[in-house]
């Protein structure tokens, strides 16, 4: 085959990020084959149905569909036989009881496809992993396939954010290729072309160079944010202004204000994870000094969930007995996902400090309530406050930020709010006779 033509795609792990990127390139105009072991999952996108919350996504998969180039399976021969290109896009959670990246998922994956690619093939990593993964599953995969070396590993580190993954898989700010041939560089062009025609621009690397990247952006990000957060303990030390301070610094061009929001600090599938598996892989390398600072990144980050307790606890005089309306389970706003949920944290936190918690969240509750059978829940924002003590805000979700204060206070037994993520006007709130608290805000 031409390397220019346009290729077939399979997409390997059909999670948040796999799905996406299935459904996105189907619709760009690729065929593609969607592979996953979990044959539910694959069953669900097969009928129509996305797995989880994303804005877009479910109207974009039935349109894939309907054009007749999307299909999933659990079949490896079937994604062997069908595929010029194959996307890796499985799981690479934390391993239980170390900081490392468990890369089960990736070696099983490979190990799957490897025998049953019997021609020229490129395998494209999408999965984040750590530095010299892909050299490693280069040696596998020409020991196991049949075509040998003709089959080539690539890396292409991805970089969307749940509740804006459309956009920022049709619209990436920039391309990363890690390639090692020019024969790879051209096949990934040409699944990208779509968007590449856009004027996106790309930065051509080598593998190990493409795999940091990945991990280097999220380490930026979450050294953003604790950044920040780490001002907010200063000015609580001091009774300064941490949302006044943080707007300061974001009107200078070159700090700019993106990641820089204050509060109950970062969760999810990716950024702990990443920077945990980032710091231990540096060790490994005999260079965890260079990123010793990571390490920090996260302890500040862990203590603002602990900060949050503590202030309903001296809002309240003790937590125990107290009824504790928390809003939000999800690790941030339009998205279903509990992962690591800073939310989660601070509600079981409370709860096992003998606090009457009731969670709500407008999109994560029956996750919430599978991993957490011990919580209770409620219907809606107003219903877990009925008769509160205190309301947590936890994720910043707009049917939270769009609550008046005044219809709020018909139902609590006292008219005290905790705003976790600086989301609410803190004058309005005050102005309606409510004691507001939030971290680094006297
Ligand atoms: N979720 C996100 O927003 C982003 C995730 N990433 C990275 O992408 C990777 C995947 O993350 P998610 O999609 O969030 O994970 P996920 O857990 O939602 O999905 C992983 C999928 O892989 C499947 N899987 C496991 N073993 C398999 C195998 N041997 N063969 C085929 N499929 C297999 C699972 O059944 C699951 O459907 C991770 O490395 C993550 O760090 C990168 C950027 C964004
Ligand atoms: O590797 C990944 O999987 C992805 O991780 C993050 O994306 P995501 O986890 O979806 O969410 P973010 O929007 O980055 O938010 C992460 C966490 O930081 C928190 N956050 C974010 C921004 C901020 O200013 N303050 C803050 O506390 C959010 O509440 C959330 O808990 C990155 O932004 C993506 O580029 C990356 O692809």
């Amino acid at each position: 085959m031409n390397p220019t033509e346009s290729p077939r795609l399979t997409v390997i792990g059909t999670g948040y990020l796999g799905a996406t990127h299935a459904i996105c390139m189907a619709v760009l105009g690729f065929e593609v084959l969607g592979v996953d072991v979990d044959q539910r999952k694959v069953d669900r996108l097969a009928s129509g149905e996305v797995p989880f919350f994303e804005p877009g996504l479910p109207e974009l998969l039935t349109k894939a569909l309907e054009s007749g180039r999307l299909r999933f399976t659990t079949s490896f021969e079937e994604a062997g036989e069908f595929g010029d290109v194959h996307f890796l896009c499985v799981g690479t959670p934390q391993q239980p009881g170390s900081d490392a990246a468990d890369l089960t998922y990736v070696d099983a994956a490979v190990r799957a496809l490897a025998p049953n690619l019997t021609r020229r093939a490129l395998v494209v990593g999408k999965s984040t992993v750590p530095v010299g993964t892909a050299q490693r599953i280069t040696g596998v995969i020409h020991d196991l396939a049949p075509a040998g070396e003709e089959v080539e590993v690539a890396w292409n580190p991805e970089f969307l954010r749940e509740g804006f993954a459309v956009d920022d898989t049709m619209r990436p700010d920039r391309l990363v290729f890690g390639v090692a041939s020019d024969w790879a560089l051209e096949r990934l062009e040409a699944a990208f072309r779509p968007i590449l025609d856009l004027g996106t621009p790309v930065v051509r690397t080598d593998l190990a160079t493409a795999e940091l990247v990945k991990v280097a952006a999220n380490s930026f990000l979450a050294t953003k944010i604790s950044y920040i957060n780490a001002m907010a303990e200063v000015c609580e030390a001091v009774g300064a202004d941490i949302k006044h301070l943080a707007d300061s610094l974001a009107l200078d061009d070159r700090i700019g204000g993106k990641f820089l929001k204050p509060g109950l600090g970062f969760g999810g599938g990716c950024l702990p994870k990443d920077i945990r598996a980032f710091a231990h892989r540096a060790e490994e390398l005999g260079v965890g000094q260079a990123v010793s600072f990571l390490r920090e990144v996260d302890d500040i980050n862990r203590r603002r969930r602990a900060r949050t307790v503590d202030l309903v606890r001296e809002m309240l005089g003790g937590i125990s007995g107290k009824r504790i309306a928390a809003w939000g389970a999800a690790f941030k706003p339009n998205s279903d996902d509990i992962r690591d949920a800073p939310a989660l944290d601070v509600a079981r936190t409370m709860h096992g400090l003998g606090g009457h918690v009731r969670v709500f969240d407008p999109a994560a509750l029956d996750n919430a309530r599978r991993a957490f059978p011990e919580l209770r829940y409620g219907d809606s924002a107003f219903d877990v406050a009925r008769d509160a003590d205190v309301v947590v805000l936890l994720t910043e979700w707009s049917d939270f930020k769009e609550i008046e204060p005044d219809a709020l206070a018909q139902v609590v037994r006292h008219k005290r709010i905790v705003d976790g993520r600086h989301a609410l006007d803190a004058e309005k709130w005050r102005s309606a006779g409510w004691e507001y608290r939030a971290l680094g805000r006297s």
